[in-house]
């Protein structure tokens, strides 16, 4: 289905006398294995980052340099070698958390990307004959989910993992540091048309307060921690590329799998949103559902009358995760102004990682991260993207549609 990174190494000789004589290159052609020379350039840049924010956090990451001397001296930065001793120091047990996680993801990307799984992208005739809901889990979504939550029994690090492919919290181990929560595979409706899909997770520290209380209950209330409190998050795109965009709580980095080594490696340290952007994405579709102020915002923009004088152009693939890394790239505003999505496996999480970029996570009316959720499956309107764009977006009030008919596609 999906095709990995393309490794194009060029074999042929080539009997061109009017070519330079450093062609053809002696190296592969993958951005991943670039030439020493040109990857040293680029990493002696020393690259400060924000304190922490989270004050829940159980590292303390105060600033920090990544430099060429991270990582193997090849000038290659793995997640492990970032988040480790040499790095940020995040501390043991989140490192090694983050190593099974990303043998999980790695195991998801082969499987979205092969040919063989390619039925498992469809909801199965049973399930289909008992709904027409088109939110039922696909087999592609349980699978993911079960790659998951088998990683996070490995590491021994994972108390409970809440995910959006279960009704109720798995408690995992009594003494084991972290809550996961999870979004196994966003997107996957789109799989048979190869579109990008999406992993989205949050770490939080498993809350000791709780330890007395029957497991149900203490699955449930720490699942149920403020946005405020996630100590790391993230997500994954499938897509041309496989990548982990994460925070630790001192930046926004982005890590990109090198299919040649099976390492993931740092290639976007320090994301730095666009304060504006000249992109909004959004279903518009749905123009006659919304509310007068969301209409009158995307009118506004569209025509390019807004406080940035120049026409917007839309974007929208209809995959959340893929949505929001263009939004991160490029800047602008991604948004689903209905309450569809959800505010523990996706509004969290994502807004983390967006504010740790200098963006902005919002329902169209408060912070994300500050909304403290009362229930597991809650969904809510969310708007994701540059802090212009968001502020512009808010001035308007009314963006939250609150029509919500359901719809077939
Ligand atoms: O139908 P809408 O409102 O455009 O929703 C699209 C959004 O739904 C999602 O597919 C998630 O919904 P599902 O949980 O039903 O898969 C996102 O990836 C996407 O951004």
């Amino acid at each position: 289905m999906q095709s990995p990174t393309t490794t194009i190494i060029i074999t042929a000789t080539i009997h061109n006398s009017n070519l330079t004589p450093n062609f053809p290159p002696k190296f592969p052609l993958n951005p991943l294995r670039l030439p020493q020379e040109f990857f040293n350039r680029r990493t002696t840049t020393s690259i400060s980052m924000a304190a922490a924010s989270s004050s829940s956090s159980s590292f303390s990451s105060s600033r920090f340099k990544v430099n060429s001397k991270m990582g193997n001296g090849d000038g290659f930065v793995t997640i492990s070698e970032y988040a480790g001793k040499g790095g940020v120091d995040v501390g043991d047990d989140l490192v090694v958390l983050f190593s099974h996680l990303e043998y999980a993801f790695k195991r998801i990307a082969a499987l979205v990307a092969s040919p063989a799984n390619s039925s498992l992208g469809r909801t199965s005739d049973a399930a289909q004959d008992i709904a027409s809901d088109r939110d039922k889990p696909k087999p592609l979504d349980i699978v993911s989910n079960e790659i998951i939550l088998s990683s996070l029994r490995n590491s021994g690090k994972v108390a409970v993992m809440a995910s959006e492919e279960d009704d109720a919290p798995v408690w995992i181990a009594d003494n084991a540091p972290f809550v996961v929560v999870t979004d196994p595979l966003d997107g996957s409706r789109n799989i048979d048309a190869s579109i990008p899909t999406g992993t989205i997770f949050g770490i939080y520290n498993r809350l000791i307060e709780l330890d007395s209380l029957p497991v149900e209950e203490k699955a449930m209330l720490n699942s149920l921690q403020s946005g405020s409190r996630l100590i790391a998050a993230g997500y994954v795109l499938y897509s041309s590329a496989t990548i982990i965009c994460t925070t630790f709580g001192s930046g926004s980095h982005a890590f990109t799998l090198d299919h040649s080594t099976g390492d993931f490696v740092l290639t976007h340290p320090n994301i730095k949103i666009p304060p504006r952007g000249q992109i909004y994405s959004v279903n518009d579709a749905r123009y006659f559902d919304w509310p007068e102020g969301l209409r009158r915002y995307i009118d506004t923009i569209r025509q390019g009358k807004g406080k940035f004088p120049k026409k917007y152009s839309a974007r929208y693939i209809c995959s959340l995760v893929a949505d929001l890394h263009r939004t991160l790239m490029y800047g602008g505003v991604a948004m689903n102004p209905r309450d569809h999505l959800r505010l523990v496996y996706e509004a969290n999480p994502l807004s983390f990682v967006v504010e740790q970029a200098g963006g902005k996570g919002s329902d169209g009316k408060n912070r994300i991260l500050s909304i403290q959720p009362v229930k597991l499956h809650q969904r809510l309107p969310l708007f994701l993207g540059s802090p212009d764009d968001i502020e512009e977006l808010e001035s308007y009030g009314d963006v939250q549609q609150t029509v919500n008919p359901g719809y077939d596609v």
